[in-house]
Formats: structure tokens, sequence, C-alpha cells
């Protein structure tokens, strides 16, 4: 097990960001700006998928200090100021490091819209459901779950990996996936042996390994009722951004 938790000592992320065990790199979005993903999706998005009427939800799924939530909303919705209460999008960002989820309050300018909340989704998703509620919605219209799943995957195993997908399959009719490639694994676990921290707890026994895209579409496509439609091409790190939709 990764000896540190996301929430006490965080020197060694100071000295090394790539020390932080969940992740959670307290200026993850220095080295990874908000714009190398954003270049690649479409600004008409919400229309393309006709999410242009009524209310529509939009979750981010370990949404670090909320850079790249709210420059999403933006860029998918310019006209923010100006919705109708009738019509809204709103944004939910989640992730189970409460610095960041505070950092991301502190520093969200647009609080009617956009909320974030801590919560780890492995361990529970009922926050998720009063949110739908308080909506009146069944589930999410689009969920973005963006450099995650290697996480999940190192810090859960195999048996983490696909119930990260089965949950977001069960509360999303799309779901725009950047899954981190193998290359990335090997990387963090070196990071983390350099720290002489003792390595992730699943690293060694992981069955899902190669193509860790691939393998994340036949999960969602042979167990969790979804189908890929668009390939938004890779980012400047080797990452695909793959869309998929509830069949
Ligand atoms: C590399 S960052 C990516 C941040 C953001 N999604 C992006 O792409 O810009 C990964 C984030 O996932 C969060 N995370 C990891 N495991 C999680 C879990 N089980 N539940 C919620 N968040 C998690 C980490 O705390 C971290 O902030």
């Amino acid at each position: 097990m990764a000896t540190c938790s996301p929430n006490t000592d965080r020197t060694d992320e100071i000295n090394d960001p790539g020390a932080a065990p969940f992740g959670n790199f307290i200026n993850y979005y220095t080295f990874n700006p908000p714009e190398n993903r954003l270049n690649l999706i479409p600004a008409t998005l919400l229309r393309d998928l006709d999410y242009n009427g009524d209310t529509t939800l939009i979750l981010d799924v370990g949404c670090n200090s909320g850079e790249l939530s709210t420059a999403f909303y933006k860029h998918l919705v310019p006209d923010c100021e100006e919705q109708s209460d009738d019509s809204k999008v709103y944004l939910l960002g989640f992730d189970l490091d409460e610095i960041l989820i505070q950092r991301a309050q502190q520093t969200n300018s647009l609080p009617s819209s956009i909320s974030f909340i801590t919560m780890d989704i492995i361990k529970d998703t009922e926050q998720l459901q009063h949110y739908l509620d308080q909506h009146g919605c069944s589930s999410f219209h689009l969920c973005l779950c963006l450099a995650v799943t290697m996480w999940i995957h190192l810090n859960h195993g195999d048996s983490g990996l696909l119930q990260l997908l089965s949950r977001l399959a069960t509360f999303s009719q799309h779901l725009l996936l950047e899954a981190q490639p193998w290359k990335c694994y090997r990387s963090a676990a070196r990071r983390l042996r350099k720290l002489g921290r003792s390595d992730f707890d699943h690293f060694k026994t992981l069955n899902i390994r190669g193509d860790i895209a691939e393998h994340a579409r036949e999960h969602l496509e042979n167990h969790c009722g979804m189908e890929l439609i668009q390939s938004f091409g890779s980012t400047s790190w080797d990452r695909k951004l793959l869309l998929f939709k509830r069949r």
C-alpha cells in the first residue's frame, strides 16, 4: 500500500510532484494545462449530442483543483452568464482529496452552475444520486473521466478499474474517457520507488495491461451497455480522448 495519505504529509509532492499516490498533484495544471485536452474537444459538443434544451448535468470525476472542470464548462457553455434557469447546464466535480476540493471551491468563479464535493468513487456514490435527485434527473448527461483510470487501477487493482467503469456507465448517458496508457503506469511506479515508498499495492499483479484504452472500451461495450461513438484524437501526452454513449 502506498504509505502516504493525500491529505497529510505533502512535502514529498512539493519536492517531487510525482509522489502523489492517487494522482492528487497539488500543481497538476502547471504541467498539464486545460488547453491540452480542450483543444481536441469541439465547443459544440453539447449541441452535437442534442443537449440544447432542458437541464444538462455534467459530472467531472477526479476533478483535482477544478481548473479543467471550470475551463471545460466555459468551453462548452460560452454564454454561461446568460443561461435561463429552465435550460441550464450544471457541472458537479468531485475528488477524494479534500484539500484540492477546498481549493476548487474557493476559486470557483461560477458557483451557481458548478459545484465541487469530496468523494471517493470507490467508497460511495450516494452524493451523486443526491445531486441527480436535486436536479430531477436520473443520470448525468455527460461524464468526464480524464486522467483518473490509472490511479484507481494502481490503488484498487483490476477489479477497481472495472468497478469504476461500470459505475460511470450506470450514472451517465455519455462518457468522455481519457485513460492513461501503460507506459504511464511504469513511470508512476518508478517515481514512487525513487522516493523510497513501497510500490503501488497492485502494480505487479495487474492482468489488465498493455492497451488500457482498448481494455476499457471492451469492458464498456461488452459489459456496461455503452458504445464508442467518437475519438477526438490524442493529446500531446499520447492519450486518446474517447466518447462513449449509452445504447
Ligand atoms: C491526474 S489527476 C487528473 C485531474 C483531472 N481529471 C484532469 O484530467 O485534469 C487525477 C485525480 O483523480 C483523483 N482521484 C484518484 N482516485 C480517486 C477516487 N477513487 N475518487 C475520486 N477521485 C480520485 C485524484 O485525487 C486526482 O486529483
